[in-house]
């Protein structure tokens, strides 16, 4: 291949390359409707006009060498061309790296179209000038600056300038001012015929002034189209953003291609910034492969509502949402598929608050009734696979009521809670600890052995809530009473086995609280006559159905009474002489308890009264008060009401409590019993050594005398411990200045123990059973009271 040729190939291909690049770079950046985009179809322009050049270049070169006419370039003409051909490659070379710089130039786009109007005018002269084919090619750059300038007149001016530049380089070549190129096929005579260039020139002039004319104006019309378009883009775009809802759009494979302002917002992704976003991999993994399914189903055709979802936003929080997915068909992409959702995460939120309310008790955040039956159906299910037995105990804190009314709620339902966390210390994870309301907890235990398992746990249940508690300044001492129940011995359904387990809670109750009781069928006989009693209970006043019996305390010096204690006893008229453990803990229970005690106290005082009457040796006469009463704020009132109704001195009335009830709340017991003692009662503390008083407690108590329980008594003259329990108490109350009293004394075994210790009072069976009045009043007389043959000697009597 001769030398002009290469020269000519390389030429056309340089040209074409760059008009190449130039249009790739375009084709990056936007659309038709901004500067961009306009650049890029220039550029398509180009490199469609640089490819036909080219070919035309091509096959033109190729034909010539090989033709008659052989090579057709001069050296001179060469080098002319390397350097235009240069100064092109730069031009195209400069905008291609420094397009952002180069589009923010205020005539850019002007520069830009008159070194394409300079590099025609050469591609025109060094193809035949006047005669050459290429002149077309001064229109397509007219339509260039059509597209690129904004203003007509910019247009058309330039339109012009292309024509000038047309007819000054006919000029040129008429005028010989530039170096002729001879072609081959162009008569060089044509180079200086006037007429010809000048008819050339007004034919091209004019028809390039028609182009810029047309074209300025068929692409403003597309212009402002085009802005229409944009404009309605940004009114839907703006419309979108203002939506709650969140929107999106995405290919089938989950690539984000479009997102609303609220989907930003929510989840903290910005589809534009972050390149190749797919949702598939901010989709919570739970609904990740039903997000999958749906998005294809989607692509499908099929519209796929109410999908939830849920989102992991960028800060890592799950947001749910709810929506549609659907694939528009008709905007002819199919493989577009757009979401509609909503962010449902404070629904939910509050969906959940409501279920946990619905299933657990505000107060200490355990499951509620509901939620443990579901629990206990659970549980009974797993019992059944694995052959196991679920034990269901139902517990109720022993006196809560006290505290709740004489502390105040929050105290009480600072004991709820801290009980509620003992209960959960003392069960595994799979078991259950419910509240049922008011001081009233349930527990289902799984996978149970066998009665020695539940035992384990109810004994560690008792232990852990007869721990003191430290609550609102107070130390408080709370115990429990618990009733169990098994599944699947006791019963079947859990609402069966609840009221089972209930049942069982009272017969502990009974028990003389703080321990637990298993379930058993002769219980609900119980609990018919519990509900018997407690119909009757309140018409038993009403019908004067009660009566009080009278027991006397001995003293071990003289031998004589000291006090008659009142014991209450009630008569059925269905079941009989009822006996006050039948039937106290359940007056306590209904609250019926103020009314019969205010009853029993006063005709307690009243019978004094009469018995000092009739001129009888004055006694006191003991009352047990039940802790409800003793934390009553009426108390005080009622029993000087009644001591002034009554007209009985103070120091002929005793009161009993027991030591339970004042270690419960020994700070408020504190403050009772020394206002009792200030109106000149005797007070006692009964059941001494069951309820865990201390030295430093009892100091502070201003009480007469000790009781010690005839739980002590019973073996005190057999059994080492209970005479070293017995002995400790009477040297305490020694110490302490305080009378002591044995009760449950029966035999002379324990009377001379008792006696021997220099135990100072007695009371029991071997003195006297509790009698009626009338008897009472005989054993004041000193008849029929059983002092012991042995003793008789010694006492003053
Ligand atoms: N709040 C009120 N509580 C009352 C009232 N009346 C009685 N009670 C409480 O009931 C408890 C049981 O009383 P009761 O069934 O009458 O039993 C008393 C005696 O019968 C019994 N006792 C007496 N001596 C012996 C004996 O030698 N052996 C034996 N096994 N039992 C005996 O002890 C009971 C008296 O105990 P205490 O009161 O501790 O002295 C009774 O404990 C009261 O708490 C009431 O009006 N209100």
């Amino acid at each position: 291949m001769s030398a002009g040729k290469v020269v000519q190939a390389a030429w056309l291909g340089a040209l074409g390359r760059n008009l190449g690049s130039m249009q790739l770079q375009s084709l990056a950046r936007g659309n038709f409707a901004d500067p961009a985009g306009r650049n890029e179809l220039v550029a398509k322009i180009r490199w469609f006009l640089a490819v036909m050049i080219g070919c035309y270049g091509v096959f033109a070169a190729g034909f010539y060498a090989f033709s008659e006419y052989g090579l057709f370039l001069t050296r001179e003409q060469v080098i002319f061309l390397l350097v235009s051909v240069g100064a092109f490659l730069g031009c195209n070379t400069l905008y291609h790296f420094h397009y952002e710089r180069i589009r923010n130039i205020r005539y850019a786009a002007h520069l830009q179209v008159l070194i394409d109007f300079l590099l025609i005018t050469l591609l025109i002269h060094f193809s035949g000038g006047g005669a050459s084919w290429f002149w077309p090619v001064y229109l397509v750059a007219t339509l260039e600056a059509a597209i690129l300038l904004d203003r007509k007149r910019e247009v058309w001016l330039l339109g012009g300038i292309g024509g000038l530049m047309f007819g000054a380089m006919l000029a040129g070549q008429y005028l010989g001012w530039f170096c002729e190129v001879p072609m081959p096929f162009v008569d060089p005579q044509l180079h200086h015929d006037g007429l010809f260039l000048l008819l050339i020139w007004l034919w091209v002039s004019l028809l390039n002034a028609a182009i810029a004319v047309i074209g300025s104006f068929l692409m403003s019309v597309i212009r402002n189209e085009n802005e229409a378009l944009r404009r309605s883009e940004r009114r839907l775009v703006n419309f979108l953003d203002s939506a709650n809802d969140l929107i999106f759009s995405a290919t089938p494979e989950g690539r984000l291609l479009y997102a609303n302002h609220s989907w930003k917002s929510a989840l903290g992704f910005d589809p534009d910034t972050a390149d190749n976003l797919n949702l598939l991999d901010i989709i919570h993994p739970t609904y990740k492969s039903k997000c999958q399914a749906a998005f294809g189903k989607a692509a499908a055709g099929q519209r796929v509502n109410v999908l939830e979802g849920s989102f992991i936003a960028c800060d890592r929080r799950p947001i749910d949402v709810e929506g549609n997915i659907t694939c528009n068909p008709e905007d002819g992409d199919a493989t577009v598929i757009w979401g509609i959702c909503r962010d449902v995460t404070e629904r939910k939120k509050a969906q959940e608050q409501l279920y946990h309310l619905a299933h657990h008790d505000m107060l200490t955040g355990l499951p509620n009734r509901l939620f443990f039956i579901d629990r206990l159906k659970h549980a009974r299910a797993m019992a059944r696979r694995g052959e196991k037995q679920v034990a269901v105990l139902f517990l109720d804190l022993d006196r809560f009521k006290i505290i709740n009314d004489t502390l105040g709620h929050s105290v009480g339902d600072q004991l709820l809670q801290e009980a509620a966390s003992r209960l959960l210390e003392c069960v595994r994870e799979v078991d259950t600890v419910a509240r049922l309301g008011g001081d009233e907890f349930t527990v289902a235990l799984c996978n149970v052995n066998g009665v020695e398992d539940v035992e384990q746990v109810a004994q560690k249940i008792l232990k852990a809530l007869s721990r003191p508690m430290a609550l609102g300044g107070h130390e408080l001492f709370i115990t429990t009473s618990i009733g169990i129940c098994l599944y699947p011995d006791h019963g079947e359904e859990p609402v069966e086995l609840i009221k089972n387990a209930d049942i069982a809670m009272y017969n502990a109750k009974t028990n003389g609280r703080n321990n637990y009781q298993f379930y058993d069928q002769a219980m609900d006989q119980e609990a018919d006559k519990r509900l018997m009693l407690e119909t009757g209970m309140r018409k038993a006043l009403e019908r004067e159905e009660f009566r009080i019996y009278y027991q006397p305390k001995v003293d071990m010096v003289s031998g004589r009474v000291t006090a008659m204690e009142a014991l209450l006893r009630w008569e059925h008229p269905e079941l009989g002489m009822l006996p006050p453990s039948s039937f106290i803990s359940l007056a306590e229970e209904t609250g019926l308890i103020f009314p019969i005690g205010e009853w029993v106290l006063r005709h307690a005082c009243l019978q004094n009264r009469a018995w000092q009457d009739q001129g009888l040796a004055p006694v006191r006469v003991a009352v047990n008060l039940s802790g409800y009463q003793l934390q009553h704020k009426g108390l005080i009132a009622t029993v000087r009401k009644i001591l002034e109704e009554t007209g009985l001195d103070p120091m002929y009335l005793e009161l009993e409590v027991t030591e339970t009830v004042v270690m419960q709340n020994p700070d408020f017991a504190v403050a009772i019993l020394n206002e009792l003692r200030g109106l000149g009662i005797h007070i006692s503390i009964d059941d001494f050594g069951t309820g865990y008083s201390s030295l430093a407690h009892l100091k502070r108590f201003s009480v007469n005398t000790l009781k010690i329980d005839k739980s002590f008594v019973r073996e005190v003259d057999i059994n080492s411990t209970d005479a070293a329990i017995a002995t400790a108490i009477i040297a305490m109350g020694n110490s302490l200045n305080l009378k002591v009293i044995a009760e449950g004394v029966e035999n002379e075994g324990q009377f001379s123990f008792l006696r021997e210790n220099k135990c100072d009072e007695m009371q029991g069976y071997l003195f006297s059973k509790p009698v009626p009045p009338q008897e009472a009043a005989k054993l004041l007389r000193g008849e029929g009271l059983k002092i012991p043959e042995t003793a008789l000697a010694e006492l003053s009597i």
